[in-house]
Parts: C-alpha cells; structure tokens; sequence
C-alpha cells in the first residue's frame, strides 16, 4: 500500500447553482478573513447586509451558463486532473477544495480509509502565484484541518510555482499554436485582481511593495509573497520564451470586486480602450487560472468578448486553461517529487 499521497487543493464552487447554495458559497469565501479583510463584525455587515443578497442571484444566473452535466467546470476539471495525476505519478491522488465541498477535513478522513499506512501527504496548491486570498487562504486551511485532526502523516506543501520552467513551458505550448503570424494585434495577460492593500500586508519589509520604483522588476525579499511580482515574471519568462517584445503584449487584472483600490489596469478597462487605440485582433490568456472556471468561461471568454466587439474591437479568441493536459500534469508530478 501508499506510503505518500497527493493532495490537489482548488477554490471550489457552490454545490448547484441554486441562488441558495450560491448565497452559501459566497458567505463561506468572502466570510474569509484573507478575501475580505476587514474586522468581523464589518465583514459579517458587508458580506452578510449588502453583497451576498445583491450577488448571488447574479452569479447563480452566471454559474448556469457554464455548468455541465456532471457539476461546475471548476470541479470537473480538478477531478479529471487527479486522476491523470495519478496515473502519472503512479501514486494516489486526492483533491479538496478551499470552499464547499470537498472539504480537506473529508479528504483525509478518505485517505485514511483507503491507505491507513499512509505517512507523507503532499498538498498541490492549484495556484501558481502568492496571494493571501489564494494560495494562502488554501495552504493554511489544509494545515488547520490536518492540526485540528491530529494525523499520524506529515503534510509537505509545493510552494508557488510562477516561475517553473514546466509551468512556463506548459503556458507557452498552449500559445503557440495561436501564435500565427499578423493574426492578433496584440496579446493580454489577464490575471485575477487583488486589492492593493493585500500587496501591503504580504510585504514583509513594509517599504517595498508598490512604495520602491519600479517595485517588482527590483529584487527583493518581498516578491517571495508579491503577487505582481509573480504574475509579471510569470509574463515575462512566456513572453521570453515565445521572443514577444513589449510592443506584443500587456497586462491586466480581472475581476474587481468591492470599491477599495485593486491592482491595475483592469481588465474590463483595457478591454473597452484597446480598439480605439487601433487593436481590434486580441488574443487572451488567463495564466492565474489552471483549470476554467466562471472566472475564464463567462467573464473573459463571454462578457470579455462583448465588452471588446461592443467597443469596436474584430477578433477576439481566448486560450484554454492548462486544465489536465499533458504538460500540465507532468509538471505537477515534477513539483510534487522536488518537495
Ligand atoms: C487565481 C486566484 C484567485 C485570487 C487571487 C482571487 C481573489 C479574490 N476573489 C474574490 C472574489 C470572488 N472570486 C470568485 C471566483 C473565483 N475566484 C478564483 C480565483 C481567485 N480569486 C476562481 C478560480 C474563481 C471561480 C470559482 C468557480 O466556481 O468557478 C467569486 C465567485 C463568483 C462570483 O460571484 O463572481 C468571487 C465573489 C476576491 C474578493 C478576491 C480577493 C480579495
Ligand atoms: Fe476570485
Ligand atoms: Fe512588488
């Protein structure tokens, strides 16, 4: 039997996209205090008072657009991955989820089950970059139930990997092929967005982060956890390797929420700007994101897409999230025997 098993841990998505599982998945993720990290009794006002009510309709209509026969994309997507994972690897893979279902707490009650010799457990965070409100929030849940149950294995966990030469290769496979000459006007790296406030409390310096010039092409202990330093060398080692110059290329952040300052550009902007500024051919890459989500399959592949034809723009087409294609899963095997 296993001595060592994977563990992929992903956001998660609501169990239907009833609005009442939705209005439960979002006070579960925006109830956590890296998301929404505000006091808690403001919190409990802010998630519970006025977002949640307003959204989840909103997004339970959303989620409808993308779901398939067997669930949410988010969740199908990880599955599928686990099981290449383990065919790969050779060794038994099991998935949990940040919110919802599975919990870890769950996971490991079925690791046990199916392999009570077990003695290392190695977590996959599905997140390539450094958040709080990602990687972090992910990694410290999986630590907490593991205290909380008191195992008899130790858990490793892969720290991020924005800078793998397999993630980065894995990228730039699936650009190639778009890559024919004259067909776009430019390409546009669109991550997820983050408020700035949450570069400042993950810099552990206090006067680096978005304070120095130029802050993230600077070295710095910083960039250990700054996720703009991250998405922007994850940007530039694909641009590297494909010869882009930065004429070919731009960055921007998706998916705002609330009225605090986030990162910038913002997708949505960049979007309704580019065609008056002569780009009308757009191709676009989510690299945040390895398995599609609402995220990638409505907001950039649906919404995106009318933003842009709406603002003039010709042809727009978007690239698949790695999800479980080969060079995706050889890499997370390369990742999980390094630790
Ligand atoms: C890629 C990493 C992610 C970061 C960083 C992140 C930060 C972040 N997200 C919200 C709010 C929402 N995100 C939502 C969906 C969602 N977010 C990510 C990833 C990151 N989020 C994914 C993969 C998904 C898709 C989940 C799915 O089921 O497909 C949602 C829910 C949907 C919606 O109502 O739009 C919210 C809300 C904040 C506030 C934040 C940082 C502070
Ligand atoms: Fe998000
Ligand atoms: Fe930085």
């Amino acid at each position: 039997m296993a001595k060592k098993v994977i563990l992929l841990t992903n956001l998660g998505s609501p169990d239907s996209t009833s609005v009442k599982d939705v209005r439960r998945y979002l006070n579960e993720f925006l109830m956590d205090e890296r998301v929404i990290d505000v006091p808690y009794l403001g919190r409990l006002l802010l998630v519970r008072g006025i977002i949640t009510p307003f959204r989840a309709p909103k997004s339970a209509a959303k989620y409808r657009t993308i779901w398939t026969d067997e669930g949410s994309p988010l969740i199908v997507i990880t599955n599928e991955l686990a099981e290449k994972v383990e065919k790969h690897s050779g060794l038994p893979v099991y998935v949990c989820m940040r919110y919802a279902n599975p919990t870890p707490a769950y996971a490991f009650k079925q690791i046990l089950s199916e392999h009570s010799d077990v003695e290392e457990v190695t977590l996959f965070p599905l997140y390539p970059h450094y958040a709080m409100s990602s990687y972090e929030t992910a990694v410290e849940h999986v630590k907490n139930a593991h205290r909380i149950g008191d195992y008899g294995f130790k858990l490793n966990v892969v720290a991020p990997y924005y800078n793998h030469n397999g993630y980065i290769d894995a990228l730039v496979a699936t650009l190639k092929p778009y890559l024919v000459k004259g067909k776009y006007d430019r390409i546009l790296f669109s991550y997820h967005g983050i408020p700035e406030r949450h570069i400042f409390k993950t810099d552990p310096t206090g006067s680096h982060c978005l304070k120095a010039e130029n802050c993230c092409s600077v070295e710095s202990p910083a960039h250990e956890k700054c996720y703009r330093h991250q998405v922007l060398e994850t940007t530039r080692l694909v641009a590297g390797k494909l010869s882009l110059t930065e004429s070919n290329y731009l960055v921007s952040f998706q998916s705002r929420l609330g009225t605090d300052k986030w990162l910038t550009p913002a997708t949505s902007d960049v979007l309704k700007d580019l065609p008056s500024k002569g780009v009308k051919k757009l191709l676009v890459i989510s690299p945040a994101f390895v398995s599609d989500c609402l995220e990638t399959l409505e907001e950039i592949h649906e919404e995106g897409r009318e933003t842009f034809i709406e603002a003039g723009g010709e042809l727009y087409d978007t690239i698949p999230c790695l999800n479980s294609n080969d060079d995706w899963v050889e890499t997370i095997v390369d990742l999980v025997n390094k630790v």
